[in-house]
């Protein structure tokens, strides 16, 4: 008899329930509470009534704890020089989208060395998210995979669903349920519909298979998330950073019925992966939410180092403090580019 049943499944790792990694990495009422207050501001730029830029600002991925926390750090002592303008959040990313194949990241395979060691990937993404909101710094990540939510998503403050996966069910589903704000990618052909669908899918109740935190397979029923908004970031047939570009995704989200909210990501298709455009499309950004109160944000490709390097290679061959995925701009631009951004939107805020 021919075997019907898992012919290509070889090999299966026993992940700990939620439960049990939530209670082997506790969170403070404190780191609570921030987690709470980070989503309550972002909302309230998204429905208009802060008008703080929101700056979801960080490495592409990270690969190296100590180069992250380096950076948090950074991070947390410029954000008390730009907050009464600007509201930056750090991108947390442990989960990489691909296009084909490559590293999917830290949760994925934490040694770097295509040994998946998941369950460590899930426990050292929660630690290194407890460590950034112990610092004061809000948490932004990309969710991929729905089950890892159920682990890490009561640490992160704002999440998005990428270019890759705007348009998948599953994902419209995850986000329905999901408590912090989110921003939809448009797709990666440059599409706004597949975002503005998945804004409208996301925000009705739902219900979908999911695990509870026991790890259990259960279905489960949404309310919807109120708080979803569109992120532009260009796609295969050019950028879509521009006023006229933004004016029209305004345009279809008040046709939709949707609060127009729009933030925009000045890496990827908008820069065309250069990270040196990043600058001049974040000033460009910056000049439109003066006039354009549905412009509310910016996400910016940062790391300590700028650039990229080539990945796979011996994690000890590895360059401190550069992106093994996506190039970025270095942290002395980043703080000249939120310095500047801070001083150019006073006009808001006489
Ligand atoms: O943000 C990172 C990348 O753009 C995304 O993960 C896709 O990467 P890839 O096209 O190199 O696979
Ligand atoms: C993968 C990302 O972006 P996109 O989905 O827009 O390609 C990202 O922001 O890391």
């Amino acid at each position: 008899m021919k075997n019907v049943t898992d012919i290509n499944i070889t090999s299966k790792t026993l992940l700990p329930s939620p439960l049990e990694l939530c209670g082997e990495i506790t969170k403070s009422e404190a780191a609570e509470q921030f987690v709470a207050d980070s989503r309550e501001a972002i909302n309230r730029i998204i429905f208009g009534d802060d008008r703080r830029l929101l700056v979801v600002v960080g490495p592409c991925s990270i690969h190296d704890l100590e180069a992250g926390r380096e950076y948090a750090r950074k991070l947390a002592e410029l954000s008390k020089k730009v907050s009464d303008r600007i509201l930056p959040v750090m991108r947390v990313y442990f989960e990489k989208p691909r296009t084909t194949v490559g590293w999917k990241g830290l949760i994925m395979d934490p040694k770097l060395d295509g040994t998946s060691d998941i369950p460590e990937g899930l426990r050292i993404a929660r630690r290194f998210l407890r460590e950034v909101i112990e610092m004061g710094v809000p948490t932004a990540t990309e969710l991929l995979d729905p089950i890892t939510p159920q682990y890490i998503a009561d640490l992160v403050c704002w999440s998005a669903i990428g270019a890759r996966t705007t348009e998948s069910q599953t994902h419209r589903q995850m986000a329905s349920g999901l408590s912090m704000p989110l921003g939809f990618k448009n797709g990666t052909d440059g599409g706004l519909d597949v975002a503005i669908n998945a804004i409208k899918a996301a925000s009705q109740p739902q219900t979908f298979l999911g695990v509870d935190n026991e790890g259990r397979a259960n279905a489960l029923t949404t309310s919807g998330n109120p708080s979803c908004h569109i992120v532009l970031r260009g796609g295969s047939k050019g950028p879509n950073y521009g006023a006229d570009d933004v004016a029209q995704a305004r345009e279809q989200l008040e046709a939709a019925g949707l609060t127009p909210a729009i933030m925009t990501d000045c890496n990827h298709a908008n820069s065309g992966k250069d990270p040196s455009k990043q600058p001049a499309i974040f000033e460009e950004i910056v000049r439109q939410s003066l006039t354009d109160p549905s412009v509310i944000g910016a996400m910016v490709e940062s790391n300590l180092n700028h650039g990229s390097q080539t990945f796979p290679q011996p994690v000890e061959d590895l360059e401190y403090g550069v992106s093994i995925t996506d190039a970025c701009i270095d942290w002395a631009t980043t703080e000249a580019m939120l310095l500047k951004a801070h001083a150019d939107l006073a006009p808001l805020f006489s």
